[in-house]
């Protein structure tokens, strides 16, 4: 028994082109209704899922009658624009057999490395779970480059684990999980079933893509187990075409190799707030609102403000102060200075009729936030 996917609240579910495209000879609509319907159940049971799906490229390829990958980088952002077109149509029809909603969402590293514009993705995404839609993410290739890409989808993954908070990673493959090598050069090696994300041994035994059509390999998949251990959230590989693997994950089954988080959740987030050493921006709050944060557990509503000192923008980290100007809290500001100076004081029901716009109700959102 394994309980880290049964316990998880919010899952990212990551498939691998191979997979999505039956080794590039074109979407396979039967795996991807699988996969529907096994994420239809999950939020049955009340959890949040979000897809990382690759397969643009593939599918494009086949699509414009390429049988070998081209190697001109417009060739292949036409094949990822194209192929995207595919992977969009399929999933919005899988999941409507469900009564889902899917939004397709295409992400740039550099929409995550801007604050602001790694915020806005953050909260369209939550906004997008709480009105039950499944997000379908996948890089944007159509306007990245080499240089400024995530490259594979395993990458990707782990950053929306660490955008969005996710518990844990699925990552989909075409192997059982990771192997003490290859499986498909070595036929002796092992499986492994558990280890710790970031343990440099894993590095070791993962290689690169073992097919033409997957990109990042097991090498790619460790690094993003890695990655996502940062933020708390624990990964599975596992093989995508293993019946209900979803599900019987959700149940508690040990399936595929777990990758599990050394770190508590939320640690390395709150330990690269409270390592700003200067901040743009100082808040000060009323007593109601210091109890609020420091006993309470809460966000900072605007209400509880009542002086903004300094210049920020909204995703800028700045400093709580409580009435004597003693520092308690540092968090990420969902709001500009100018913004929150017209705020304070105010209930959140009349940010928009002050401001014009509402971007969330917090100034700071609880999740954003760290006690000092
Ligand atoms: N140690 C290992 N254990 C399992 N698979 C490995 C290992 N090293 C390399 N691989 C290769 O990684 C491949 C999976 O990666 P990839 O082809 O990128 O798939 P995906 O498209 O799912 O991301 C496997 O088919 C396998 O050949
Ligand atoms: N964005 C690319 C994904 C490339 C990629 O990472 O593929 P994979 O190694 O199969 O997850 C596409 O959709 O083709």
């Amino acid at each position: 028994m394994n309980s880290v996917i049964q316990n998880a609240k919010r899952l990212i579910v990551k498939v691998g082109s191979s997979l999505v495209t039956n080794d590039g000879k074109g979407l396979d609509s039967a795996a991807i209704a699988k996969w529907a319907a096994q994420i239809a159940q999950l939020r049955q049971l009340g959890k949040e899922v979000v897809l990382v799906s690759s397969g643009a490229i593939a599918e494009g390829m086949q699509r414009l009658g390429f049988d070998r990958r081209p190697t001109g980088v417009h060739e292949l952002q036409a094949c990822a624009a194209v192929g995207q077109m595919g992977l969009a149509q399929i999933y919005e029809s899988s999941f409507r057999e469900h009564r889902l909603r899917t939004a397709q969402v295409l992400l740039t590293h550099a929409d995550l490395a801007d604050r602001e514009r790694y915020l806005n993705a953050r909260s369209t995404l939550f906004t997008l779970l709480r009105l039950g839609v499944v997000p379908i993410i996948n890089e944007n290739d159509t306007v990245v480059t080499d240089e400024i890409k995530f490259g594979d989808n395993d990458t990707l993954g782990a950053l929306v684990a660490n955008l969005i908070e996710g518990d844990a990673l699925i990552i989909l493959t075409d192997q059982n999980g990771l192997y003490t090598a290859d499986p498909r050069k070595n036929p002796a090696a092992q499986f492994v079933h558990q280890a710790e994300a970031g343990d440099p041994a894993l590095e070791e035994m993962a290689g690169g893509a073992g097919s033409s059509i997957g990109r990042g390999g097991m090498l790619t998949k460790i690094l993003a187990a890695k990655r996502a251990a940062s933020s708390g959230a624990h990964t599975v590989i596992a093989w995508g075409r293993e019946d209900q693997v979803l599900t019987r994950l959700a149940a508690g089954e040990a399936i595929g190799t777990q990758l599990n988080a050394p770190t508590a959740r939320l640690t390395a987030r709150q330990q690269w707030m409270r390592d700003h050493l200067h901040t743009a921006g100082k808040v000060m709050l009323d007593s109601g609102a210091v109890q609020k944060l420091t006993a309470d557990g809460k966000s900072l509503l605007p209400v509880g403000v009542v002086k903004v000192s300094g210049k920020f923008g909204r995703g800028d980290v700045i400093t709580c102060t409580d009435p004597d100007g003693r520092p308690v809290a540092r968090g990420i500001s969902n709001y500009a200075s100018s913004e929150a100076r017209r705020i304070m004081g105010h209930p959140s029901a009349e940010i928009a009729g002050i401001l014009g716009f509402e971007e969330e109700p917090e100034l700071i959102h609880r999740d954003n936030l760290v006690l000092l």
